[in-house]
């Protein structure tokens, strides 16, 4: 049996957690055989909330969950943690602007790096969720000189898995026959779903297979605008889904994505011509524990502008909460770039791995 790893989920108590936690529990993101410590982060008021699904949890005799832990903040939450799912964000609320929610959202992640850069495992794997997911996970990773850019992404899979499934639903394949398909930057309305280097069932162009109309007028927008679509359908955002792509983001980077081109929000090296230092999506491989991104792709005049264009938006959240950014704290941190720390299997930091049993009483 595998020596257990630690897990901390914020926003633990909310719409998305109720999906991700019992699939984490269940084995579907690390495997069948590798136990986990469950770590639970919430604000203080949703205490209760949270303790009621960490009893749902202890009632689902998950035999690879081997402890839980509930935490009202990020310092106790995150000590000794191998992954972070950072799901937990200030929602947009009524009369609030692009700006405010960037800036309360800001305090919030900025927090979460200190506390990962102080107690975290040195080789922690940090996922952000919350909105603007992005530029949450510049402010998260500038706050963390400690650890390399390249240990945290923010999530853009949701938005990959939806170009996948759509094209499919369009096509009659399954999605698992499509390979290929990437998403480039912003988590937004102005992300770029890239067909031009999708292949079906191994060697048809899928740019060959559709309408370049409805490829850039119908297509393009229902990406882009999928997360709108779900609200306005469900009454809600999406949960399911979004931890469905969580899951896979983090099996992936840990696990490999098994030769399948995937889009992850990564810090830019400069490839593409991406301004350097923003979080932006690319199609990547991941294996041993990094991920790679895929170089030389032939990008048309439509792709540059709308790669132009969400990298645009992006420098300019980046401008917006500028004023809350620490300086870059030493210049090997922009070297380590892509160059993973994280590559690392063996988890020895000096955490406690001694728990081999389910602690009731760490419900608490
Ligand atoms: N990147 C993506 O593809 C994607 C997809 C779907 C949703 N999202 C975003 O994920 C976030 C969560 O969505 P949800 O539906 O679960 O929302 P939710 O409102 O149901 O749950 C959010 C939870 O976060 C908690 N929270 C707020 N601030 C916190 C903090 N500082 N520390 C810990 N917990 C905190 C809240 O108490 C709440 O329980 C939202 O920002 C949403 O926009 C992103
Ligand atoms: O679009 C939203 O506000 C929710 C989420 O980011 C999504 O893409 O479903």
């Amino acid at each position: 049996m595998k020596q257990p790893v630690r897990i901390a989920v914020t926003g633990a108590a909310g719409n998305i957690s109720y999906s991700l936690l019992f699939k984490i529990a269940a084995g579907e993101m690390l495997g069948p055989d590798q136990p986990v410590i469950l770590q639970l982060v919430e604000i203080p008021q949703a205490m209760d909330k949270l303790r009621g699904v960490a009893m749902e949890l202890e009632d689902c005799a998950f035999p690879l969950v081997h402890g839980i832990s509930l935490h009202d903040n990020p310092f106790d939450g995150f000590r000794g943690i191998h992954y972070a799912m950072l799901v937990g964000a200030r929602p947009r609320s009524k009369g609030m602007e692009r700006a405010d929610l960037l800036e309360a959202n800001a305090v919030i992640f900025a927090e979460q790096g200190k506390a990962l850069n102080e107690v975290a495992n040195r080789d922690v794997k940090a996922l952000v969720v919350g909105n603007p997911a992005n530029t949450n996970c510049l402010i998260l990773s500038r706050n963390a000189p400690n650890l390399a850019p390249s240990q945290f992404c923010a999530m853009t899979r949701l938005d990959h898995n939806r170009a996948l499934g759509i094209l499919g639903n369009k096509l009659g394949v399954n999605p698992s026959d499509i390979d290929g398909v990437c998403v480039w930057g912003n988590h937004s309305p102005t992300m770029y779903p890239d067909l031009h280097h999708a292949q079906v069932l191994g060697d048809e162009a899928a740019i060959d297979m559709i309408d370049e109309k409805w490829y850039k007028d119908e297509y393009t927008p229902r990406i882009q605008k999928r997360g709108a679509e779900i609200i306005e359908w469900r009454g809600l955002s999406s949960a399911a889904s979004a931890a469905q792509a969580a899951l896979d983001h983090m099996h992936d980077w840990a696990l490999g994505s098994d030769g399948r081109v995937v889009s992850m929000g990564i810090i830019s090296d400069g490839s593409y011509g991406v301004a350097k230092g923003i979080y932006y999506s690319f199609p990547v491989l991941c294996e041993f524990g990094s991920y790679q991104i895929i170089q030389n792709l032939h990008i048309n005049d439509y792709g540059q502008a709308m790669m132009k264009k969400t990298e645009q938006e992006l420098l300019e959240e980046k401008a917006a909460v500028d004023h809350l950014l620490p300086k870059e704290t030493a210049a090997s941190r922009e070297e380590l770039g892509t160059s993973s720390r994280s590559g690392q299997t063996e988890f020895d930091a000096g955490i406690d791995t001694g728990e081999s049993y389910y602690k009731a009483d760490r419900i608490c």
